[in-house]
């Protein structure tokens, strides 16, 4: 039976603070907050348990600051179908902070995180050789905490791969430049990561043509997504572009990670791809217009799926 695991190096407590309008340089009042426990793969874990997927996450915490972590790992354990084994590591897990302006824009400030020593690295790397199959889908996402070269990325993918593991990462600067390098099966940059893998700005008329001088074994599918603009899609599963309705946007933090659950979701249940491309559209939409990853009941989703319009890049 297929399986999904979701990697996160490096988690974060998501600390939103919802502003008028952002002043840098002047002092800024949050009129509402909240504060979650966080990271790509946790993200992406939590929105596939919530669609009905049996998932288990992994990675590193921090050993000094759990709580949050183990309240949201008791919570979907106890609801869904989640389980998670992550390596606890000396220090604190950081906090990100997300500034929310009213008119949509979001400021993020990401930390670098703890630090993780090779002890413990060699120990989360065993744990994946030993879950990881010819059926499983391994989704690492997010960036590399101190301590961790991008070469151990490029470990971990090559060794999934030997284990005959279906690799799909979400990463940035020079972890993605790794990744790329070791061609995992899916690969997500947003538009600004792939100008950083290229080297140089990118339109949104040219993503395709740009893309395709990435060198890519057949096997594999890069999916570039745009913000407002939507997701392009290029390689083993067809070359798409595919618009998200237009929605009253609240916070785009965790948009990303739910777009990779979508994806993910019609993995699992091997659906066609233009159906999976649209569902994780109409899910990555949704969830810009709330805080936090929540997958809406199903008739919003058929609302929401109603006005997203996939067409093939010629
Ligand atoms: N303003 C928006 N309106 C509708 N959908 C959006 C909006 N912003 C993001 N999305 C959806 O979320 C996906 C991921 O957002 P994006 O900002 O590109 O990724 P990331 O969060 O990884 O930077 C987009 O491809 C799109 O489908
Ligand atoms: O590991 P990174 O790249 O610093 O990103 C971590 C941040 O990304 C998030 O997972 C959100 O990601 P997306 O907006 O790309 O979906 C936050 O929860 C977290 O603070």
């Amino acid at each position: 039976m297929k399986q999904i695991i979701t990697v996160t190096l490096n988690p974060a407590i998501d600390m939103t603070g919802d502003v008028s309008q952002l002043n840098i340089g002047h002092v800024n009042r949050v009129h509402d907050d909240s504060r979650r426990a966080a990271g790509k793969g946790i993200n992406v874990a939590c929105v596939l348990a919530q669609l009905g997927a049996k998932v288990h996450t992994t990675g590193f915490l921090g050993e000094q600051n759990q709580a949050d972590f183990d309240e949201l790992f008791t919570h979907y354990a106890a609801k869904y179908n989640l389980t998670e084994h992550f390596i606890r590591v000396p220090g604190l897990t950081r906090t990100n902070v997300k500034l929310a302006e009213a008119h949509g824009q979001v400021t993020d400030i990401n930390f670098s995180g703890f630090s993780v020593d090779k002890a413990a690295q060699q120990t989360l790397l065993q744990h994946l050789v030993e879950c990881a199959n010819g059926n499983t889908l391994v989704i690492i996402a997010g960036s590399l905490p101190q301590g961790i070269a991008p070469a151990y990325l490029s470990e971990l993918i090559s060794q999934l791969k030997q284990q005959g593991a279906t690799t799909f990462v979400d990463t940035s600067g020079d972890a993605l430049l790794a990744a790329w390098q070791a061609q995992p099966e899916w690969l997500k940059p947003n538009q600004d990561e792939l100008a950083q893998l290229l080297g140089r700005q990118i339109e949104p008329d040219t993503i395709g043509t740009e893309t395709r001088q990435l060198a890519m074994t057949p096997r594999q599918t890069l999916i570039v997504s745009a913000g407002a603009a939507g997701v392009y899609t290029f390689g083993a599963h067809g070359e798409f572009h595919c618009k998200p309705p237009v929605v009253q946007v609240h916070s785009t933090v965790g948009a990303g990670d739910t777009l990779v659950a979508g994806l993910a979701w019609g993995w699992l249940n091997d659906l066609p791809f233009e159906q999976t491309l649209k569902k994780a559209v109409a899910l990555s939409a949704w969830a810009v217009t709330q805080h936090g990853v929540n997958v809406p009941d199903e008739m919003r989703i058929q609302a929401l799926l109603a006005n997203v319009a996939v067409e093939s890049i010629d």
